[in-house]
């Protein structure tokens, strides 16, 4: 059944391989800071996620929230990702609680675990012959302030979950790159994730029933370190691609 979703961080990467495929699929509300200059589906709210006013009234009817808005740079400052992925993290699931709001998706990283990726466990963990594989019941393990600011969203859905009973997916996205792997990097190749399998993953959240879940967002890579089982059982995820089929 198609849902009422506000998308927000509409006009990014990760909104933009949502909407190529799911346009005609659910009724949109899309919220972003900067305006969207390419056609779009439904209501475009320009505001930033932290204005809670505007948060509260882009929420309004809305029966899902796919929360992508934020500093996506593995280097971002602290400042910066204090202010658009913790404290904008926050405002969203308040006012999605106040609105009774039934999902919230989040767009979590691969870099609320990178600190994983040891000296010792690299390069060989992005290789086929290897086979390490986190699942999303480890810790979380960042390696920079930005995964810091990821593994701090996790953990404010999990909040809002036991404490108001939301349903949540956080959504630890691997590489998103469009039409083919990332070239010459093997870390980039092993957390693939095609536009095409993250609009599915995507639409499998708003559409799957859940209580809490943290699953991996890639593609069923040959060379992988996450797993993507628990998106499968969860969510009923069927990745079309893999980065082992692309030169
Ligand atoms: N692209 C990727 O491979 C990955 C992305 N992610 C996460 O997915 C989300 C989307 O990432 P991308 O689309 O790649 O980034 P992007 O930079 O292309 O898009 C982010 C969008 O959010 C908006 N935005 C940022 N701060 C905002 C604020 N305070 N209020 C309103 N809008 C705001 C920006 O204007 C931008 O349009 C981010 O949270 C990022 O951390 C996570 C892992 C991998
Ligand atoms: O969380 C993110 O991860 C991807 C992949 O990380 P990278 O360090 O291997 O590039 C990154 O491209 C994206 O910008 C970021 O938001």
């Amino acid at each position: 059944m198609a849902q009422s979703v506000l998308l927000t961080g509409a006009a990014g990467r990760v909104g933009t391989a949502i909407l190529a495929d799911l346009a005609d699929e659910h009724e949109w509300r899309l919220m972003d800071r900067d305006p969207m200059t390419d056609d779009h589906p439904g209501e475009f709210v320009v505001a930033d996620i932290t204005d809670e006013e505007a948060v509260r009234e882009a929420m309004d009817g809305v029966d899902v929230v796919i929360h992508l808005a934020g500093d996506p740079r593995p280097d971002a400052p602290w400042d910066s990702v204090l202010t658009n992925n913790i404290d904008g993290t926050q405002t969203i699931f308040e006012a999605a609680v106040d609105a009774d709001v039934e999902k919230v998706v989040f767009a979590s990283s691969n870099h609320a675990v990178g600190a994983y990726e040891t000296e010792e466990r690299t390069p060989d963990l992005y290789r086929t012959h290897d086979d390490y594989l986190l699942d999303g019941t480890e810790l979380p393990r960042p390696g920079n302030l930005y995964g810091v600011s990821k593994a701090a969203g996790e953990s404010i859905g999990r909040y809002y979950h036991d404490e108001f009973g939301l349903s949540v997916a956080c959504v630890r996205i691997g590489n998103l790159t469009e039409g083919h792997p990332p070239i010459d990097y093997e870390r980039g190749q092993a957390m693939w994730l095609s536009y095409r399998d993250c609009a599915h993953l995507f639409d499998r959240c708003i559409r799957a029933d859940y209580e809490f879940e943290i699953v991996y967002g890639i593609s069923d890579n040959d060379r992988k370190y996450y797993s993507i089982e628990r998106a499968k059982e969860a969510l009923g995820y069927e990745p079309q691609d893999n980065s082992a089929r692309h030169d």
